[in-house]
């Protein structure tokens, strides 16, 4: 049997629904294949998951505060296993009002996965589907490093399926997974111990984030340990322990996370049949109009090496909809500037150059920088601290680079980041009128 599509999709995740749902509104056929749940890596297992679970801990902390503002609250521990069912429910939620809305699109829907035959047919249970255009949106998979012992510990999809809630947790990793679920277990109340292979958490940031978010972690009484490469993992009868490769010893862990990046998910697709390569970390190559070397294949989101981002993900599926469907030939995606929050403790929000690229980009770069209290801490008595950098660059004073860390940094980048894709410079920060008091004023008072 085999049926035929003006554009098949393969992955029913941020990317291949947001094309699917967007190619079906120009009024053309479109079926998408999803093998797991509906919605991907970032609805099952990524940002709602990890935001909400965010949510907990940064309401634990707060709480944790609130006497000092004479706020008493009693016996603010959180039921682990009540807000990770009320997590998954809500989930399920997501799941059905995102077969709903395909539905109502009138999207077909197919349930399995999608191997290529030749370039423009898959076969999925063994059927084959066919179409003008495909495009392959199948996302990336958690990797865990070659030591003995490496099945020994979980990743983000294992840290998701805890029931309950770990009392000694390693997290191998300095990324935004290992950051971002070392700040919540900490948070939520778990001892923590963070293992880093070199000397910085967020090594691609500016580096005045890694700095600080790496006091605050310490202030919080998250363990961080720099130069440690694991070389084994062992269970014992107490829980597990890793070997270092410099001989250091760990032990007495229920759990070990690793957070040590992602691959695409290329596996089991026989790309190859539909005459692509791909690249030595096995992403699909792509131009900057998502299309492959194969003519009528794209793809989108994380099995391209674009920023693994949903929002990436979704403009790019979404812009190829309207180039291929939508009769906007020369829409495409631009990343040169791409706004994004690391939900750590506290969180980070960043968009454009560090410093130090701005620096090997342009040769007239200034950069403003502030550190203070915010004044939400104020009253507490272990304050946290907030701390920004704008970059600018050339004799105008283009605004290239903003860095904010700090309580509230999550909220406060998006707006920031529409000035510098309009082309803001440091007078048109300058010429904006304050809003006081909050932190967000810093940006507009540097000096
Ligand atoms: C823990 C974690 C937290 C994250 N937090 C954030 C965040 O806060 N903000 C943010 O912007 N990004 C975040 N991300 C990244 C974000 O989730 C991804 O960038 C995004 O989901 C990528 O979308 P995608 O469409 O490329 O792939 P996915 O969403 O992974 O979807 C791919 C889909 O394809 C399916 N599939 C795979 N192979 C086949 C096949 N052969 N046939 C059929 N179906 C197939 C998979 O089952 C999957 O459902 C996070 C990621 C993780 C892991
Ligand atoms: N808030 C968000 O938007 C968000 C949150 C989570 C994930 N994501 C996306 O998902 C992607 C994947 O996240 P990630 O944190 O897994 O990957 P990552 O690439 O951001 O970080 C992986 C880190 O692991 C380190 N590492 C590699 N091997 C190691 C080893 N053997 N031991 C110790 N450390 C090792 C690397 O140096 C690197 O810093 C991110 O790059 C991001 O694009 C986004």
């Amino acid at each position: 049997m085999s049926r035929h599509y003006d554009f098949v999709v393969i992955g029913g995740g941020s990317g291949g629904i947001a094309a699917a749902n967007r190619a079906a509104s120009y009024g053309v056929g479109v079926v998408l294949i999803e093998g797991g749940r509906l919605g991907g890596t970032c609805v099952n297992v990524g940002c709602v998951p990890k935001k909400i679970m965010w949510n907990a801990a940064h309401l634990q902390h707060r709480l944790s505060q609130a006497w000092a503002s004479g706020t008493h609250v009693g016996g603010n521990r959180v039921d682990w296993t009540a807000l990770v069912s009320a997590r998954e429910a809500y989930i399920r939620r997501l799941n059905g009002i995102y077969a709903g809305k395909l539905d109502s699109n009138g999207v077909e829907r197919v349930e399995g996965y999608a191997r290529f035959v030749d370039a423009r047919t898959v076969e999925v249970n063994g059927e084959h589907i066919s179409g003008t255009h495909v495009l392959i949106a199948t996302g990336s998979h958690p990797v865990r490093p070659d030591v003995p012992g490496a099945e020994l510990g979980i990743d983000s999809d294992g840290f998701f399926a805890l029931t309950e809630q770990p009392r000694r947790v390693v997290v191998a990793g300095s990324g935004y997974i290992a950051v971002e679920l070392a700040g919540v277990l900490r948070a939520l109340g778990s001892e923590v111990t963070l293992l880093l292979r070199g000397e910085r958490v967020l090594s691609g940031f500016d580096a005045m984030l890694g700095d600080e978010l790496m006091i605050a972690m310490r202030a919080e009484g998250i363990d961080v340990i720099t130069r440690a490469q694991t070389a084994a993992v062992e269970r014992q009868a107490d829980g597990l322990s890793l070997t270092l490769a410099d001989g250091r010893k760990l032990a007495h862990f229920d759990h070990l996370i690793w957070a040590v990046g992602r691959r695409p998910n290329t596996q089991g697709l026989a790309v190859e049949n539909a005459g692509l390569a791909l690249s030595p970390q096995g992403h699909i190559h792509v131009d900057a109009f998502q299309s492959t070397g194969a003519p009528g294949v794209y793809a989108v989101g994380d099995v391209t090496a674009a920023p693994a981002l949903t929002p990436v993900a979704i403009a790019a599926g979404r812009r190829l909809a309207d180039r291929l469907f939508g009769g906007q030939p020369d829409r495409c995606l631009q990343i040169d500037l791409v706004p994004t929050v690391v939900f750590s403790h506290p969180p980070i929000g960043t968009v454009g150059l560090s410093e130090a690229q701005a620096r090997h980009r342009h040769e007239d770069v200034k950069v403003y920088q502030a550190r203070f209290t915010p004044l939400v801490d104020a009253l507490a008595p272990h304050p946290g601290k907030t701390a920004m950098k704008l970059i600018t660059a050339g004799p105008d004073e283009l605004v290239v680079g903003c860095h904010i860390i700090g309580e509230g940094a999550d909220e406060m980048l998006q707006g920031f980041a529409v000035a510098m894709q309009m082309g803001a410079t440091k007078r048109d920060f300058d010429d904006t009128l304050a809003i006081h008091p909050t932190s967000a004023e810093e940006l507009v008072t540097l000096r």
